[in-house]
Formats: C-alpha cells, sequence, structure tokens
C-alpha cells in the first residue's frame, strides 16, 4: 500500500466508537483538508473483516478488500500514520450474531459452523477463526506501547473527580487463584540462540508421536516459553471456591480476558461454567451432546440451543437452571434485570475492564437482586492475579483512592510482534490424552522446552523476540527520562519467563543514559504495593510491564485516577518509524449503543480520539515537514484543553450533552484557536469565519443536537448498520453541517 507522506488512516470499527465516528470524522476531514492533510478511512469492524474472508460467497458488488491486512502491511513502514479505535475482539455468539445480521441483509454466508462435519466446514471454521477474537489489535501492533494520561487531562480529573466507591474494613472481598497446577507454576523458558524453526508435537503415553505444529520461525535471542494448565487442577479449584464463596457470603465472579487469549480462556471459562452449573450438565448430559451445547460459549450457550426442544423440555432444563441458583453462591451479574450472570458469556466479563469496575464500586459486584456486594473475583492463574489482590489489600487498609491527590501511573508496554501471551493462541492446544508436549529444534532435532501433561490440559507457548524488548527498555528509558518519573519494571525472578526478560533487561539498559533516573525491578505484586502505595502519597511511577500486564494496568490505573481509560493518550511508536495513534485504552463499550437504540443519546467520550489525532497531526507535520498540520496539532490540543476546562464531555443522561455535542464544542474551540494563532495567515483566515459562525449558533446547534434525544433510535443494524442511517443519526444539526460544509 503507498501512501501520501500526509495520509492519515482513520478506523471504521464497531459499536460506540464507529457511531461517534459518523459524527467526528466530517469534522477532522473538513479541519484537515485546509492543511492538505488526506484522513483515509479503512474498515476494520467485525462485519467488514467477515465480509473480507468470504469473497466466494458474495456478490461482485458486496465484496471489499481484506482492509486489516493492508493496515498490517502499512504498520511495518516508516509512512504508516493510523489512528486505531477499538473494535470488537469476537466471542463466537457475537461472530454468529454478526453472520445472521449479514445473512439478513442478504449476504449469503455460510453459518458458522461449531462442529465441521465435513473438509469444507472445516475450511469455513477456520476462516472465520481468522476473524474470531482480539484478530485486529496483533495485527497493527508493530510497536512497543506508550499509554499515558496527558497532564491536561489529570489535571482535569483533580479539579473534577469522579465518584469512587467507599471501601470498608470489613470487606470481604478478595482475588482467589490457584495454588499450583497452572501456567504460573509449570512455566519453562529459555533464550533461542540462533535463527531455527520449531515443531510443535505431543507423544502419547505409548510413545506415538503426533504433530500440533509444523514450523515455527525462532529468532535469534528470541525468549520462548512453555506452561501447561492442568485440567483437573483447574476443575478441583472451581470446586473448592464456588463452595467457599457460598460459606463466605460473597458474590463468585471470574475474570478472564477470552478475547485476547482466545484459545485457553474459553476453555477455562467453559470448565467453571461446567462446574458451577455442574447439576444441569450431569442431568442432560444426552440432550447438550445431541444439541451440541459447547460451555465454553457459556450458559447462554444452553439458552440459545434449548430453544429448538419441545416446550416441555425446555422449561425442565429452564427450572434446572433456575434451581441451580438455590445451592450455589450467588453470581455477579452482568444485567441482574435481565438475569444475565457473569457466565453467560464470555465476553461480557473481560477482566481488564472489570476488575477496575469492581474496585472503584467499593471493591464489590452487583448480584441477582440488583444490589452491591462483596465478591470472589476468581483469576484462576497466579501470574497476575496478585496484582489484583495488591489493590483489594491496599483499598481495604487506605479507603478509597482520591482522584483529587492521588498520583499517576503511565505505561510502557512491551507489545511489539505479538509479544508473550498475547501471541500465544496458535501455539495453544488441548491435550488429548496423558503424554508429552515438545518443542523441538527442527535444525538437530534437540527439545527446546517440553511439559507433561494429561488429558485436558491446556498448553500453551509464547514467543517474545529480542528487537521489541531492545526497543521496550529504551522506550522505558526515555519515558522515564522525558517525565522525571521513577520506573519499575514488573517481573518476577521467580517466574521462568520473567526470568529471561529481567537478564535481557539488565544487559540493554546500560547500553542508555541512565544517569539519575530511579529504575528498578519488582515482581508484579511488590511493583503493584510499591505503586500503590506512591500513587496513594501523590507520586507518579511508571510501570513498565509485559502485554498482559500492559493491558490490565492502563485499564487499571485510568478508571481508579480518571474515572475511564477512554481519556488515556495511546501511542504505538511503529518500530520501523511510522506511528499508530490509538483511542483510549477501553474498549467498544457495547453498553453505549444499548443506550443510544433506546433513547438517541451516545454517552461515548471520544477524548482518546481527540489527543490521538493530535498525536497524528504532530507526527504528520515531523515525518512530511507540513507546517500546517504542526499548527492544527497545536491548536487542537489547545481546544482539548479549553474542551475539558468548560466541562464539555458526554453527559450520562438523555437530552443533556452527548457525543454528538461535545464534538460541535471540540469543533468550535479548534477553529477559534485556529482563528487566534498568527503562524499561518491562510489558516487563519480560513478559520476566523468558522469560528465566528460557530460562535454565533453555538445555542442553536447545542439546541439541535439535543432535540433530537429522547426517542429510540433505529440506525438498520448492529454489527453491520446502514451508514447513510447512522450519519443521518448522528448529524442531527443541519446549522452545524452547513458550517462545516463551507470548509470543503
Ligand atoms: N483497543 C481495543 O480495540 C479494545 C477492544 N475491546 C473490545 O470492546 C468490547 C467491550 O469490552 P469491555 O470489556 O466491555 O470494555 P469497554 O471499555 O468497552 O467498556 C467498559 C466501560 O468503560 C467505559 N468506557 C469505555 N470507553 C469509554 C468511552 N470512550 N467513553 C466513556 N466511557 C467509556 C464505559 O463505562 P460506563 O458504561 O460506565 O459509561 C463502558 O461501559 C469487547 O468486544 C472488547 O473485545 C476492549 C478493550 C480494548
Ligand atoms: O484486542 C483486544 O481484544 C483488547 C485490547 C485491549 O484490551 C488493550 O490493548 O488494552
Ligand atoms: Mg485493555
Amino acid at each position: 500500500m503507498t501512501t501520501n507522506k500526509s495520509n492519515i488512516i482513520y478506523t471504521i470499527t464497531d459499536e460506540a466508537p464507529a457511531l461517534a465516528t459518523q459524527s467526528l470524522l466530517p469534522i477532522i476531514q473538513a479541519y484537515t483538508s485546509s492543511a492538505n492533510i488526506n484522513v483515509e478511512t479503512k474498515d476494520i469492524s467485525l462485519a467488514g473483516r467477515i465480509i473480507a474472508n468470504f469473497p466466494k460467497y458474495l456478490t461482485e458488488e458486496q465484496r471489499i478488500n481484506d482492509e486489516l491486512a493492508l493496515l498490517g502491511e502499512l504498520a511495518k513502514t516508516p509512512e504508516a500514520n493510523i489512528i486505531k479505535l477499538p473494535n470488537i475482539s469476537a466471542s463466537i455468539p457475537q461472530l454468529q450474531a454478526t453472520i445472521k445480521e449479514l445473512q439478513t441483509a442478504g449476504y449469503n454466508l455460510p453459518d458458522y459452523p461449531e462442529e465441521p462435519q465435513n473438509e469444507a466446514e472445516q475450511s469455513i471454521k477456520l476462516t472465520y477463526a481468522k476473524v474470531l477474537g482480539s484478530a485486529v489489535n496483533p495485527v497493527l501492533r508493530e510497536g512497543n506501547s506508550d499509554r499515558r494520561a496527558p497532564g491536561s487531562v489529570k489535571q482535569y480529573a483533580r479539579n473534577n473527580p469522579h465518584s469512587m466507591g467507599a471501601w470498608s474494613k470489613d470487606s470481604k472481598s478478595h482475588v482467589a487463584n490457584m495454588a499450583s497446577g497452572d501456567f504460573y507454576g509449570s512455566e519453562v523458558s529459555t533464550t533461542v540462540s540462533g535463527a531455527t524453526d520449531m515443531r510443535i508435537e505431543f507423544v502419547d503415553a505409548a510413545g506415538n508421536v503426533s504433530v500440533l505444529k509444523e514450523k515455527v520461525a525462532l529468532e535469534d535471542k528470541e525468549v520462548i516459553d512453555a506452561s501447561v494448565m492442568s485440567k483437573k487442577a483447574l476443575v478441583e479449584f472451581f470446586e473448592q471456591e464456588i463452595e467457599k464463596a457460598k460459606e463466605e457470603d460473597v458474590l463468585f465472579s471470574l475474570h478472564m480476558k477470552a478475547t485476547m487469549m482466545k484459545v485457553s480462556d474459553p476453555i477455562i471459562f467453559g470448565h467453571c461454567v461446567k462446574v458451577y452449573y455442574k447439576d444441569v450438565f450431569a442431568k442432560h448430559a444426552a440432550t447438550f451432546e445431541q444439541l451440541g451445547v459447547d460451555a465454553n460459549n457459556g450458559i447462554g450457550d444452553v439458552y440459545a440451543k434449548i430453544d429448538r426442544l419441545p416446550a416441555e423440555k425446555k422449561a425442565e432444563i429452564e427450572a434446572d437452571i433456575q434451581a441451580v441458583y438455590e445451592t450455589r453462591p450467588p453470581m455477579a451479574m452482568v444485567d441482574s434485570d435481565r438475569g444475565i450472570t457473569n457466565l453467560h458469556v464470555p465476553s461480557d466479563i473481560i477482566i481488564d475492564a472489570s476488575m477496575p469496575a469492581a474496585l472503584r464500586a467499593s471493591g464489590q459486584m452487583w448480584g441477582p437482586d440488583g444490589k452491591q456486594k462483596d465478591t470472589k473475583f476468581t483469576i484462576p492463574d497466579r501470574n497476575y492475579a496478585g496484582v489484583f489482590q495488591a489493590v483489594v489489600d491496599y483499598c481495604r487498609e487506605n479507603g478509597a483512592f482520591s482522584p483529587t491527590t492521588m498520583g499517576t501511573v503511565p505505561n510502557v508496554g512491551l507489545m511489539a510482534k505479538k509479544a508473550e501471551e498475547y501471541g500465544s493462541h496458535d501455539k495453544t492446544f488441548t491435550a488429548v490424552s496423558d503424554g508429552v508436549i515438545r518443542a523441538i529444534n527442527v535444525a538437530n532435532g534437540d527439545v527446546l522446552l517440553s511439559q507433561n501433561v494429561g488429558e485436558g490440559d491446556i498448553f500453551r507457548m509464547c514467543q517474545t523476540k529480542d528487537a521489541p524488548i531492545q526497543d521496550w527498555v529504551k522506550l522505558a528509558v526515555s519515558r522515564s527520562r522525558l517525565s522525571n518519573t521513577p520506573a519499575v519494571f514488573w517481573l518476577d525472578e521467580n517466574r521462568a519467563h520473567d526470568a529471561e526478560i529481567i537478564k535481557k533487561v539488565n544487559q540493554y539498559l546500560p547500553e542508555h543514559d541512565t544517569d539519575g533516573l530511579d529504575l528498578r525491578i519488582l515482581a508484579p505484586t511488590e511493583a503493584c504495593k510499591h505503586t500503590l502505595e506512591r500513587c496513594g502519597n501523590g507520586e507518579d511511577t511508571i510501570s513498565v510491564t509485559g502485554n498482559v500486564l500492559r493491558d490490565y494496568n492502563t485499564d487499571l490505573f485510568p478508571i481508579l485516577e480518571l474515572g475511564t481509560s477512554a481519556k488515556m493518550l495511546s501511542i504505538v511508536p511503529l518500530m520501523n518509524g511510522g506511528g499508530l495513534f490509538e483511542t483510549g485504552a477501553g474498549g467498544s463499550a457495547p453498553k453505549h449503543v444499548q443506550q443510544f437504540e433506546k433513547e438517541n443519546h451516545l454517552r461515548w467520550d471520544s477524548l482518546g480520539e481527540f489527543l490521538a489525532l493530535a498525536a497524528s497531526l504532530e507526527h504528520v507535520s515531523q515525518f512530511a515537514e507540513n507546517p500546517k498540520a504542526k499548527i492544527l496539532a497545536d491548536t487542537l490540543d489547545a481546544a482539548t484543553a479549553k474542551f475539558l476546562e468548560e466541562n464539555k464531555s458526554p453527559s450520562r443522561k438523555v437530552n443533556e450533552l452527548d457525543n454528538r455535542g461535545s464534538h460541535f464544542y471540540l469543533a468550535m474551540y479548534w477553529a477559534q484557536a485556529l482563528a487566534a494563532q498568527t503562524d499561518d495567515a491562510e489558516l487563519q483566515s480560513q478559520f476566523a469565519p468558522v469560528a465566528q459562525a460557530l460562535n454565533n449558533q453555538e445555542q442553536k446547534i447545542v439546541q439541535e443536537l439535543n432535540d433530537a434525544q429522547g426517542v429510540a433510535m433505529d440506525i438498520g443494524g448492529y454489527y453491520f448498520p446502514n451508514v447513510e442511517q447512522a450519519s443521518k443519526a448522528m448529524r442531527p444539526s443541519e446549522t452545524l453541517n452547513t458550517i462545516l460544509s463551507t470548509l470543503l
């Protein structure tokens, strides 16, 4: 893909951010056209990715290019300048719903074959696997991550603190994790010497060898590791903790990352579903087998499949599910009004957002009665569970953090080239029987790593390449220097993988000027305690972490500090010189779309988009030597600061300022800043009348935007909305639209 140096790619994604784009992008395009910057869109939505992968089934007009693949290539070039909004990482139920919507819209796509019966179905399933789970971010993230709250955003939170639920010293909430038999306990790791290929194979108890993965290329000096989650230990753990939750009188809750960890975590989730609802699964085993119920898709899959049964049988199973709640501890709920539990769908409770939300709400979740209650946060594996327990302990002891006084915790995250666990899904396997799974060096037949496995155990291998580690160490030093802030590497010398990474950190740190910097290495739980102490004292600390803690920490600290991770600056300096500017650190906020459909109010906060756009324009100004881009970036920064000062973020309530109104204010402040600057007379004269018009019409525009609300809104689809309808819905102010059109 070739691009003009002043090209910016703006991604079309899903749900709330995709709706917000219908309103914000026309403003961005109108403003940037004045600096010869072309803001082009690329569709990486879930529906778009499905369409792109099945050309054979579609008409000529329906086919679209695989724009994700194009962007993946672009991300490896110095020209890349991509603004990436959050997208859905689909679970199977979400994928099926999207396929259905597309079929209804006339797209002749095949159904998702849950249990393929022949080769053709197997191939369809494999193609759908390409769009399942976290299939976008790892492709674009050809760099490490730098996520932080800009000074103006942090100051805004200090001046306008969000609510924080009070903590009780008697809180019974706690994190439950396994004591053995998990990934943490079994991990082995090594650093590869010399580029080679590896093969992953399974050896059964009788010595028969079968190949699980033919070939994985290994680079010189990369770190590889292998670990196993024992099914037996996991199931026993769930049994015990579910029983204990009842005795302890707390809600039972499970926190996984079934999207990023799309192979291992749905299986772990499925075991929990089968244990919690074991009476139902035992009594109806034959029926479930016949219906093809898959517990990995949650108890919701039972509800979906029993629809096909005669009414009487269906009612019996439903009654049996209800009876489970009499004997089991109360579940943490996703939606207590509709009886949706935390075990309904694996994509409803995603650990990075769900744990901080609970920690912010007095360490509690919502029970079946719609009331908050202390909770057992079940996080089976020990690798990162201790981090959340450290927050629980700190808040129980010291009370909730105060957004007015707490410090800030930016993150430098190791992410490039599918680093660590988040690149493991193509090397994750369930053992079909007892035996050994091992990685063989294809060049000489040596065993690189091996693990004993029992039937049903989950084996996984991770890769972490050397160049990204070097880049990450460099980024950590430079962020620490530039922001004059101590930095802690969250690495556990007792964990095999981390021990290899620590060797590299110690090797690469001396290559940089670290004079006077406070850099240290602490195991994650200790690092978290240290950081929390400092945070409570108003001190800032950079967390330098691997890929998983990058994800967790960049929701955890922003949600405590700012109320949401939507306000984060989220930059990925691409290793080949380009820039990927992610917006916020959160997701696509399905709850916001529900509200939008119900009452035409979108509470999505686009602050992350504003910050990303300013960083992207700054990148254009440097890369393309475009001085107008620099002015656009600086004035956008000024406008964003004013936007915060004036408190123009969307309200949560209908008929008040929403996402669209917040975009109007940004546009007005941006035009004012452009009209006020004197470095570029052309821009000044272009924007003076725009600023004037927006100013004069402020009342009218806000009225038009707010009056449109309060009615149900149909945009012709959820995963595949009608673009014209969505655009019309998101641009209800004719006055604003007319003023913007004068710039084009
Ligand atoms: N970078 C990416 O592409 C990411 C994608 N995802 C995907 O997003 C989906 C939903 O994930 P989930 O775990 O529910 O997390 P989300 O971050 O989407 O939502 C959690 C809550 O965070 C708040 N929130 C998030 N973003 C904003 C925003 N811009 N403005 C205001 N509030 C915001 C909302 O709280 P409230 O309702 O209280 O207003 C929201 O309900 C999944 O499909 C997931 O895979 C998740 C993370 C990152
Ligand atoms: O890609 C995903 O599924 C989620 C990514 C995410 O949560 C993050 O990077 O913070
Ligand atoms: Mg995240």
